[in-house]
């Protein structure tokens, strides 16, 4: 029996002996599984042809999967070789890929007819509530868009997990190349060398898990990656014709955050809102975006895939910890050597993302508005030890308001502090001097243990 709020960080139950066995899978079946994080589960596809949430699988090629939840499926039949202990598998008859491929195909007339006339391609920005599977979704269409030759640029806003980068980071990226069937989208040049072309993300660091936590950042943050993303797409025809896709946070659907939506609706010049996964985000959505006048937004509902898991804290916890270890050691397949750097707590400029006050609204005298700050300096301390510090862009003589619009250049990990000689040693990807560029700390990813010791 499954211990609850524990089942992948567990080991495996179900099966606890590694197996090894063909599956036949007939057309339009889903093959769906679950790896714990520290297992392994290999896939081979001998015959016939069956995708990972869009990307083809090749024929005679293994593909090793750990700690994920995850699914082939196949339009026309195919036959897997499977070995490795699943925490759970099981085959599928019902699954919404028709549905799924219809909104592709859908998406990609008016990608055709954008191309031809030198037009803006589909905008499109994927709502719905925690797990309801809009990562999947947009994976599927950038997947499907790729094979048909397009270069969408696909943006993520749900700073719960990180898209070619560590969780808290708001990332657009132009996809020309396949994605990563193990990795997911794929790998970053911070990764190392990988036989799937490297992807080069525009990354900023948010620090929070909930969009609401700090809205004025996320939203001055979503206003900056807009605007790259406009600058980029009217330098390339391919990118502008291909148009975007893009991801957001579940707290949005789940606490009705329709100003937020809004905003991020306004800033990407959105056409189409997919609502994923819940009638009545579907409805409120429609009420509000549908028939306006200007700047007219489609809203399309979509049905969740019955394989839609939902991801328990520690699971989530442990793929974050996981994302971090990678950043600075790389995976088996891939290892790096990160350097360390010893710095003098003088030569910092750290800032620590500003949080929601404890005080109740309710509580401030009438027409007073609660005042978060983006950001609010910090004296180094060991309150910084095994945190994450992301590095900023920021010209010198920067602000507030100039860091909210600078993009990362790297991250740091605090090993270790002594505060009596005012040093701490710190991992750092690449060898040299920490830039004189502002440190932001903050609560998201939290510090993690796992990279010492
Ligand atoms: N058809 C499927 N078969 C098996 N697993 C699936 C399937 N669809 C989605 N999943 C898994 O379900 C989990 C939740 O899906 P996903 O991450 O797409 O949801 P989400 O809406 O983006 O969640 P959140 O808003 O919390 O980030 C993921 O681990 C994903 O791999």
């Amino acid at each position: 029996m499954s211990v609850p709020g524990l089942q992948l960080n567990e080991a495996p139950t179900t099966q606890d002996a590694p197996r090894e066995y063909t599956q036949d899978l007939a057309a339009h079946r889903e093959w769906r599984f679950e790896v714990a994080h520290g297992s392994t589960l290999e896939v081979k596809l001998l015959r016939g042809s069956a995708e990972v949430f869009g990307t083809e699988l090749p024929v005679g090629q293994k593909f090793t999967f750990t700690g994920c939840k995850a699914a082939v499926y196949t339009w026309y039949g195919c036959t897997l070789e499977i070995s490795g202990t699943p925490y759970s598998e099981y085959t599928s008859e019902e699954t919404p890929m028709m549905t799924y491929s219809n909104l592709h195909f859908a998406l990609e007339k008016r990608r055709g007819r954008a191309a031809e006339y030198g037009e803006q391609g589909p905008r499109c920005m994927i709502i719905g509530p925690h797990d309801a599977g809009k990562t999947t979704l947009l994976k599927i269409l950038t997947a499907y868009a790729v094979r048909m030759g397009r270069q969408p640029t696909v943006v993520n806003l749900d700073p719960k997990e990180g898209m070619l980068s560590l969780p808290g980071t708001l990332t657009a990226t132009s996809f020309s190349t396949i994605l990563d069937i193990e990795e997911g989208f794929g790998t970053a040049p911070t990764s190392g060398p990988s036989p799937v072309p490297s992807k080069l993300p525009l990354v900023y660091y948010y620090g929070l898990e909930d969009p609401q936590g700090n809205e004025k950042l996320f939203k001055s943050l979503v206003s900056r990656l807009a605007l790259a993303v406009s600058s980029r797409v009217s330098d390339n025809a391919e990118n502008k014709s291909s148009g975007c896709i893009i991801d957001t946070s579940g707290h949005l659907a789940q606490t009705s955050g329709y100003d937020m939506i809004q905003h991020m609706v306004a800033e990407f010049s959105v056409d189409t809102l997919i609502v994923l996964g819940s009638e009545r985000l579907y409805s409120d959505i429609q009420r509000r975006f549908e028939g306006r006048p200007q700047n007219p937004v489609t809203v399309v509902k979509v049905p969740k895939s019955g394989g839609c898991v939902d991801r328990d804290e520690s699971f989530l916890k442990q793929s974050r910890e996981t994302a971090v270890k990678e950043y600075f050691f790389g995976e088996p397949k891939r290892t790096l050597s990160p350097y360390t750097l010893a710095v003098n707590f003088d030569d910092m400029n750290v800032w620590r993302v500003g949080q929601a006050s404890n005080v109740s609204l309710e509580l401030l005298p009438a027409g007073e508005e609660l005042k978060q700050p983006l950001y609010t300096q910090t004296e180094p301390s060991i309150l910084l030890q095994h945190s994450i510090l992301a590095v900023l862009n920021a010209e010198s003589n920067y602000t507030e308001e100039m860091m909210a619009e600078s993009t990362v250049m790297g991250f740091v990990y605090v090993a270790s502090v002594e505060e009596p000689t005012r040093r701490m040693k710190i991992l750092a990807p690449i060898s040299g001097k920490l830039p004189a560029k502002p440190l932001i700390v903050s609560s998201f990813p939290e510090p993690t243990f796992s990279l010492v010791g």
